[in-house]
């Protein structure tokens, strides 16, 4: 069936197909579903086991079961005066304990009352970070960029490249630079890289004694933070608890409160517990998580697709698709049940995208007439922070005509007319028209936010949390692990040596050999 069909036979199916919950807008009709449809989904769901998953995660039961952990980043930002229990004792007087700090540490550096060794204010703070220590609180501070006021300018550092923080370093004054090494492990290779290198730049103007005025840690491992040399004054603690990257609204999430301040961090996390209220206890039929994870499931494993568009029209969101990447790569890329059994059905979807409309001038051709369904999830801001002159109404037109593109398409019939129209005929219109045709069908949802401020985000990010975990408990994976990312970095740790030591490298295979002993050459080592 075709949902040009669907539409026309029932003018109703925006009505149906669509759910609001406060600034936000979720239509999922165009997809290729139908009454039925959503009726079985959620049959699905329910023979799934979500209601009783739902509550298992909120109650912190171990459901991290390969790593024996609660998942409870719904606690980080649990608004409410309900107690939640870890192994018999209630977390959120820490929580909150916590919060109380961040407050007065992002306070004093945007206050300026933060001075570094040399009595000045902190102008600088630089995130040291990777994975969820750096996606999340990136992805925030660029999309709150216009509650910032008058803090200092945050940047952030994840890559291990030494490009990454010497082009951020290039233009700072170590007198008035603060460092957050954020890291929850604090043993993760590329942040104690970055945070060693940021040390020794520091030290060499300002001497040791300066490293306790602009160091702090966000970690779970208070012996490595002081190990590193860093005050456990100025380390903010979370838990083994919170996944990595669902961190950003833990003591991870201290860059977004220097650069929004506090009030605003926490209007985030009202946002967010706003949504997890609502994931918790709407039913169903009525919750949004939970329909959006459901047209995923029938777009994956019903109709095929393996890919997923995120497409923010907003160039705040700008880091949103980079940012959903790991939450949703690293935590539903599982190919083995929550008992060991392989799967025989697709999980996560390969998630990629672009702030509209920067893709429609890229990769769009390939989502309008590429051979594949690639669904995509468009979000669209109502009120721009920057209503300037006819920019948003322009933006606004072009994500709502790309879903009504996607699924209408254009017939054959169609494009031969508009060819008669421009003055073509004959053996050359017709053989145009098979390049002008668009199948059209292609499922999308469209999300609508009245205004991106702290609390809408705060609800946005939420919502994909929980979709991913919907999408989880229905496939059957534990989407709070990540084994999946080792074995490269226990490779990297056997070809470290191996790329300095002298001599040839034979300890692998010809073709790994041949590319170490390739690179060793261009290095100027011997190889032979
Ligand atoms: O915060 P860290 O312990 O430094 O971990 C940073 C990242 O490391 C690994 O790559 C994990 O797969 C990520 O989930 C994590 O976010």
């Amino acid at each position: 069936m075709h949902m040009r069909t669907l539409f026309e036979e029932d003018p109703q199916r925006f009505g149906f197909f669509s759910r609001r919950h406060g600034p936000m807008l979720l239509d999922f009709s165009k997809n290729r579903i139908t009454r039925e449809t959503l009726h079985l989904l959620v049959g699905l769901a329910r023979a799934r086991g979500l209601d009783a998953a739902r509550a298992a995660m909120f109650n912190g039961e171990h459901i991290n079961v390969t790593e024996g952990r609660a998942v409870l980043h719904t606690a980080l930002r649990n608004r409410s005066d309900r107690p939640v229990m870890v192994k018999g004792k209630d977390v959120m007087p820490e929580v909150r304990a916590v919060l109380e700090r961040m407050r007065r540490f992002s306070d004093a550096v945007r206050s300026g009352d933060w001075t570094g060794a040399n009595g000045t204010p902190i102008r600088d703070v630089v995130n040291i970070g990777i994975g969820g220590s750096d996606l999340g609180p990136v992805m925030v501070c660029e999309a709150l960029k216009p509650f910032a006021g008058k803090g200092p300018a945050v940047h952030f550092v994840s890559n291990v490249d030494a490009t990454h923080i010497t082009e951020t370093l290039k233009n700072l004054d170590p007198a008035t630079t603060l460092f957050l090494v954020a890291s929850k492990t604090f043993t993760t290779q590329e942040t104690l890289t970055n945070a060693h290198t940021a040390r020794a730049w520091l030290v060499e103007e300002l001497g040791e004694q300066a490293v306790s005025l602009h160091f702090a840690a966000l970690s779970t491992n208070a012996d490595a933070v002081s190990q590193f040399g860093i005050d456990l004054e100025n380390m903010f603690p979370f838990w083994d608890w919170v996944g990595g990257r669902y961190s950003l609204w833990s003591a991870i999430g201290l860059s977004i409160a220097v650069a929004i301040g506090f009030e605003n961090f926490e209007t985030l996390l009202d946002g967010a517990h706003d949504m997890d209220e609502h994931y918790r206890t709407e039913p169903l039929e009525e919750n949004l998580p939970v329909l959006k994870a459901l047209v995923g499931i029938w777009n994956q494993n019903f109709l095929g697709a393996r890919a997923l568009a995120v497409l923010p029209y907003d160039q705040y969101l700008h880091r949103l698709p980079a940012y959903l990447q790991q939450a949703d790569m690293e935590s539903n890329g599982k190919s083995v049940t929550l008992d060991g059994m392989p799967v025989d059905y697709a999980t996560g979807p390969l998630l990629f995208g672009e702030p509209g409309t920067n893709g429609q001038h890229s990769f769009y051709q390939l989502l309008h007439q590429g051979p594949e369904t690639i669904p995509a999830d468009f979000i669209a801001i109502a009120q721009s922070h920057n209503e300037s002159g006819e920019h948003h109404d322009i933006l606004l037109s072009n994500v709502l005509a790309q879903a009504e593109a996607l699924m209408r398409g254009k017939t054959a019939e169609e494009a031969r007319g508009e060819l008669v129209a421009q003055g073509l005929e004959g053996e050359a219109l017709e053989a145009l028209v098979p390049h002008k045709v668009f199948p059209g069908n292609r499922p999308s949802n469209t999300l609508v936010i009245e205004r991106l401020d702290p609390r809408a985000l705060g609800m946005l990010i939420a919502l994909y949390e929980h979709v991913i975990h919907a999408q989880g408990v229905i496939w059957g994976v534990n989407s709070y692990d990540q084994w999946g990312v080792e074995l490269g970095k226990q490779l990297a740790k056997k070809i470290l040596p191996e790329l300095t030591a002298p001599g040839a490298v034979a300890a692998h295979d010809c073709s790994t050999n041949g590319l170490i002993n390739h690179c060793k050459t261009l290095r100027g080592r011997t190889a032979e």
